[in-house]
C-alpha cells in the first residue's frame, strides 16, 4: 500500500499526543508501518503543536511535505487554514470550530480571520466542521475535544469501531475512559 499522511495540527495543551497516541495504536494494531512525529512542540505556551502520522506497508520518511497529506485534523480554526497548504488535491480536513486567538490576535497587532472554514469551503476543499468543544463538555470535559475528533475522523478511515475502542482502552488511563468512550461516541455521532 501506498504511504498515507496524516497531520494533527492544534495548539498546545489540546491533547494532540493523546489523539495521535489513539491513531497509532489503531494503525500498529492493522499491521502497518507506522511513523508518528511530533515537529513543532509550544505545548506549554498556547503555541501551534503539529504531530505528523505516516503509515503504509513501509514509511522511509516521518515527515510530511507541502501538498502531501491525505488528511488534516484539526482542533482549531486557524490552524487549518495555516496548515491547507500541506493537503493534498483531494485530501480531508476534519476540523474543530473552536477559535483561539493567537498572540498577534491577543496584543492587537492581526485581527482573527471571519469564516475560515467557509472560505476553506469555498476553495473547494473537503472539510468537516465539529463543535468538538461543545460536544466534549456534554461528555463531561472540555479536555476531550481531541477524542471527539478522533470519533469524527472513526466513521470515515476504513477501520471498524472495535478496533478504534481497543485503541481507547490501550491509551487512556482507565479512570478517564468511561468519560473519553462517551466523547468517541458524541464524535462519530456528529458526522
Ligand atoms: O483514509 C483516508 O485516507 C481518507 O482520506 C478517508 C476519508 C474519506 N473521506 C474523509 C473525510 C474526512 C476524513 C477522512 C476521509
Amino acid at each position: 500500500m501506498e504511504t498515507k499522511s496524516i497531520m494533527i495540527v492544534g495548539v498546545g495543551g489540546q491533547g494532540s499526543l493523546l489523539a495521535s497516541r489513539i491513531l497509532g495504536n489503531v494503525l500498529l494494531s492493522q499491521g502497518f508501518d507506522v511513523k508518528v512525529s511530533e515537529v513543532h512542540g509550544m505545548s506549554q505556551r498556547g503555541g501551534s503543536v503539529v504531530t505528523y502520522v505516516k503509515y503504509g506497508d513501509k514509511v522511509y520518511s516521518p515527515v510530511v511535505e507541502k501538498g502531501e497529506a491525505d488528511i488534516i485534523i484539526s482542533f482549531e480554526q486557524l490552524e487549518a487554514a495555516r496548515y491547507v497548504q500541506y493537503l493534498k488535491k483531494g485530501g480531508h480536513i476534519v476540523t474543530s470550530t473552536q477559535q483561539i486567538d493567537p498572540m498577534p490576535v491577543i496584543n492587537g497587532t492581526a485581527v482573527y480571520p471571519d469564516d475560515i472554514i467557509g472560505k476553506l469551503k469555498k476553495q473547494g476543499i473537503s472539510v468537516i466542521d465539529v463543535d468538538a468543544l461543545t460536544l466534549a463538555e456534554q461528555a463531561g470535559t472540555s479536555k476531550a475535544s481531541n477524542v471527539v475528533l478522533m470519533g469524527v475522523v472513526s466513521m470515515k478511515m476504513d477501520f471498524s469501531e472495535d478496533v478504534w475502542q481497543a485503541a481507547l482502552e490501550n491509551c487512556v488511563p482507565a479512570k478517564f475512559l468511561e468519560l473519553n468512550k462517551k466523547a468517541f461516541a458524541l464524535g462519530r455521532a456528529a458526522v
